[in-house]
């Protein structure tokens, strides 16, 4: 867990962001438009072309406003053609006023279904784009390297990534209500240009402060919410263990409750408090900018009224004028104040975009060799030697030795020892710092990951227990024969995971896990038995079950290794377990002690040459005595 709060240093940038690197920022812009018409051309087609005819709306409303009022002065000085409505209708006298009151209506009903569209298009257009950004997520998420996953600095960074694939939709609408603002701005500008220009140079005095306050407090904001990563996702999972349940036995019974309720409590306070110090500082300067702006605005006006009574402008025009100074002010604040956002939302799309930037170290060679189809000499680390990322010390070093095709291994050693690096190694899920691992003479670098995890069928100790069904809990070990009953139904027999199946109520269509509803959960061993069932389903050439029967009661255990040792006839495998029984079975046994071999031999062998294996197993052996 990080820190308690308060003793991370305060959660604010050193230096503002430069205007060059809020530039740099806008690149991702690019990207992101193209992801969004890549999304679906139509939508994104009819998005654009709504917002340009919402944007012309404005200064139409504005201009008929101001044929109206100058009509209606017109009208009320000229001599009535008769006392009755009736009388002014029938002369005609009042059509253009009726023409230019009907087109205002129109206009007023048109935007109102200009925006109406346009918010069903962006919202469709932004659930689609999102689905989609979550979805190359996943998909690059799964190509990365166990090591990153490993790695909490790259857990921050999914994390941010995670939360920007689903929270940037806002974006959107914002990007593309700027294109829309900036249309009517220049259309609304070019009026007030023609009548008094200089009013134009009063606009930035009214909105820069705010614009300059709002950018320093978006990157605030980002800031406060980067460094606060950490303790967001332990906020995660701390609301996680206190509800799940695989967690609830140990929570309830250990009296963790409280304790996690008040280190949540706590976290989540402190986050609370840096926000809100950002939110009323942000809340002020907002009212002082506001101010500013509002005095403008009257400066502005208060001149246009002088010069209507002048005799300068028309009432027609001063209220086209003051309506102009008026939308172009609030619009030019939009705009900028839409820069910002958009400036300070494309800070958080550079958490999106470089976690895709990540690239996994661990592929596939451009033209790989083929898989070794049968084995004939099998696997070989030379000197190996590997330290995991960001350790100090050797998890396995000077590592030399064989497992010959068609061989069942055993290693065997104290916990730390170094047995699962082992299988990490000959999985590639990571790859030697020193030496080399080979098979059938040829470097695992030379050949395809798919094709050597296709080869290899391995079960961790630290297996899922997936919430699916029986059928899907076995199918993931080759979800291609998903729909393969046959192969489901030998496999749960093979790994004895058949008896735990008929005695679920829906059998293999049971749902297991507790999570979802009608879910059953197993026991440990019946768990085990079914992950066993997936390394079947492989048909792998190297099977490696690591650990996973140890909850396996003794008489169960020694009759899956007795099948596993049937069943391995002619394939190579490997095993790991701390049950001699088990151990005895192998063909070969290495004993491991501090990431080096200890010992090597058959179980008679070992026993013989009474050194720590011959300890060790006299040393359970005795416990059963
Ligand atoms: N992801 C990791 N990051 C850093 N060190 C690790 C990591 N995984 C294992 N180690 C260290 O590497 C060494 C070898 O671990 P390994 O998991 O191979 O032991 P093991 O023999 O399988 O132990 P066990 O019997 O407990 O499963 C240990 O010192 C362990 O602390």
């Amino acid at each position: 867990m990080t820190d308690l709060p308060g003793r991370r240093p305060p959660p604010l940038p050193e230096t503002a962001l430069t205007f060059r690197e809020q530039l740099e920022n806008f690149r991702l812009l690019g990207r992101l438009l193209v992801q969004i018409w890549h999304t679906s051309p139509p939508l994104a087609v009819a998005s654009v072309c709504l917002r340009l005819l919402g944007a012309l709306q404005p200064i139409a409303m504005l201009w008929v406003g101001k044929l109206i009022i100058d009509e209606v002065v017109r009208l009320s000085g000229i001599t009535a053609p008769g006392p009755a409505f009736g009388d002014w209708w029938a002369s005609g006298t009042l059509n253009h006023v009726v023409t230019l009151l009907l087109i205002e209506l129109a206009l007023v009903v048109g935007i109102d279904i200009i925006n109406r569209a346009m918010n069903l298009v962006d919202s469709i257009l932004s659930e689609l784009h999102s689905n989609q950004m979550s979805v190359d997520l996943m998909a690059h998420a799964a190509k990365l390297d166990l090591r990153h996953f490993e790695s909490a600095e790259y857990q921050d960074r999914l994390e941010r990534a995670r939360r920007q694939a689903a929270g940037r939709n806002a974006l959107l609408s914002v990007l593309f209500g700027q294109a829309q603002n900036v249309i009517t701005v220049a259309t609304l500008a070019a009026g007030l240009f023609i009548y008094a220009p200089w009013l134009i140079l009063l606009l930035p005095i009214s909105f820069m402060p705010a614009v300059l306050g709002e950018t320093r407090f978006n990157q605030l904001a980002y800031w406060l919410s980067r460094w606060r990563t950490p303790e967001r996702r332990e906020l995660e999972y701390i609301r996680y263990i206190g509800a799940t349940p695989e967690t609830a036995k140990e929570i309830k019974l250990f009296g963790l409750g409280d304790f996690l309720v008040s280190r949540f409590r706590t976290l989540a306070h402190t986050i609370f408090v840096e926000n809100t110090r950002v939110a009323r500082q942000r809340a002020f300067w907002g009212a002082i900018f506001a101010a500013i702006s509002t005095l403008t605005y009257y400066a502005a006006y208060g001149f246009i009224v002088w010069r209507t009574i002048a005799g300068e402008f028309t009432i027609g025009d001063l209220a086209f004028l003051s309506g102009s100074f008026l939308r172009l002010n609030g619009l030019f604040q939009a705009i900028l104040l839409g820069f910002t956002q958009v400036a300070a939302q494309s800070m958080y799309l550079d958490d999106l975009f470089s976690f895709f930037e990540i690239q996994p170290g661990i592929v596939s060679p451009a033209t790989p060799k083929p898989f070794p189809a049968p084995l004939r000499q099998g696997i070989r680390f030379e000197n190996v030697g590997f330290r995991y990322p960001d350790t100090d010390t050797w998890a396995v070093r000077n590592l030399s030795f064989d497992l010959k095709a068609g061989e069942t291994l055993a290693l065997v050693g104290e916990n730390g020892a170094g047995k699962t690096t082992i299988v990490k190694l000959i999985t590639r899920l990571y790859d030697p710092d020193e030496g080399r691992v080979t098979i059938d003479g040829v470097d695992l670098r030379e050949l395809s990951l798919t094709e050597i995890h296709a080869n290899i069928g391995v079960i961790f100790q630290d297996f899922i227990r997936y919430s699916l069904t029986a059928r899907d809990n076995i199918a993931v070990g080759r979800i291609a024969a998903r729909e393969d009953a046959t192969r489901i139904d030998r496999a749960a027999e093979q790994s004895l995971a058949d008896g735990v199946i008929a005695k679920l109520p829906k059998g293999y269509d049971q749902q297991l896990g507790r999570l979802f509803r009608e879910g059953r959960d197993l026991s440990g061993g019946e768990w085990q038995k079914v992950a066993i069932a997936r390394a079947y389903m492989r048909d792998a050439q190297l099977i490696i079950l690591d650990e996973p029967t140890a909850a396996l009661d003794a008489k169960a255990e020694a009759e899956v290794f007795a099948r596993f040792k049937g069943l391995a006839q002619g394939k190579t495998a490997v095993i790991i377990s701390h049950r001699f029984s088990t151990v005895r079975m192998a063909d070969r046994i290495l004993v491991l002690d501090g990431g080096a071999i200890l010992e090597a031999g058959t179980h008679e062998e070992l026993v013989a040459l009474g050194g720590r294996y011959a300890e060790l197993f006299e040393l359970q052996a005795a416990g059963y005595r």
